[in-house]
């Protein structure tokens, strides 16, 4: 089957720093696949490649088998990324019009489709507020809603959960659970252990390179540990090879 998301031969400099090292990555439509590594280890670089923002110095980046950039694919993925791009004077309801109005959507699927998504991000009775009166935890909340209003096939997320509390957390991942059992791949960052451990597939991630990929059970039970931390400890944070 053809993959979601490829990336072959990845590397990227910054001027004269290497930050991303010689990646290949690839990602089955229809999972939930998890980039997770210390901070700067390259998660937002590589997700932005994907998303087309960022040109690899090296190696080629497909989405759907088409490179990157393409402006087809760009209307078949969501991307939220880690700072909200929302306009505060409007509100929450006019931001999420906005983004609908971008991807072409008709006046009735908008109306549903954001009635839907405030719904699913608990900001339902916040929507004719000004987002300047919103908390962090409700920016973030809002471009969550934002990059799922059109239905993307693909969505790409910097660290969602991050200023989020735990039960809405909880309801995030349940809805991105939904959407993965209707054939949405996922894309997502994150520090939160227990955010991995929900990946189909999970991608290790320090300075750069690519330490390890597999499902979850696999990457735990190949170290003879019991959790992702004790994965992430020896990949990212801990003992050094
Ligand atoms: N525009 C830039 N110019 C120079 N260096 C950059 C730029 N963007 C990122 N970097 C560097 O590239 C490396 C990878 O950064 P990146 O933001 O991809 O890491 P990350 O894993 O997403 O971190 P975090 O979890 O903190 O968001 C870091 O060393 C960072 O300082």
């Amino acid at each position: 089957m053809e993959a979601a998301v490829e990336m072959k031969g990845i590397s990227h400099w910054f001027g004269k720093v290497q930050v991303i090292h010689d990646v290949d990555l690839s990602v089955e439509k229809g999972e939930i696949f998890g980039l997770l590594g210390p901070s700067g280890s390259g998660k937002t670089t590589l997700v932005k490649m994907m998303t087309g923002l960022l040109r690899p110095s090296k190696g080629v980046v497909q989405l759907n088998g088409e490179k990157m950039p393409s402006l087809k694919q760009l209307r078949q993925f969501g991307f939220m990324a880690q700072s909200d791009a929302l306009y505060s004077e409007l509100t929450g309801r006019e931001n999420l019009d906005f983004f609908a109005s971008l991807y072409g959507m008709s006046r009735k699927d908008r109306h549903l489709r954001m009635n839907h998504v405030l719904d699913m991000v608990d900001l339902t009775a916040y929507a004719s507020r000004p987002v300047n009166t919103y908390s962090g935890g409700m920016k973030r909340r809002l471009s969550l809603a934002a990059s799922l209003i059109h239905e993307p096939e693909l969505i790409i997320l910097d660290e969602p959960t991050v200023g989020i509390d735990p039960v809405l957390r909880q309801s995030i991942w349940s809805e991105l659970n939904r959407l993965r059992n209707h054939g949405v791949t996922i894309i997502v960052t994150t520090h939160v252990m227990d955010e991995a451990e929900k990946c189909g597939h999970l991608a290790l991630l320090r300075d750069g390179r690519m330490m390890a990929e597999d499902i979850p059970s696999q990457l735990k039970s190949k170290l003879g540990v019991s959790s992702i931390e004790e994965v992430f400890l020896h990949y990212g944070g801990g003992a050094r090879a």
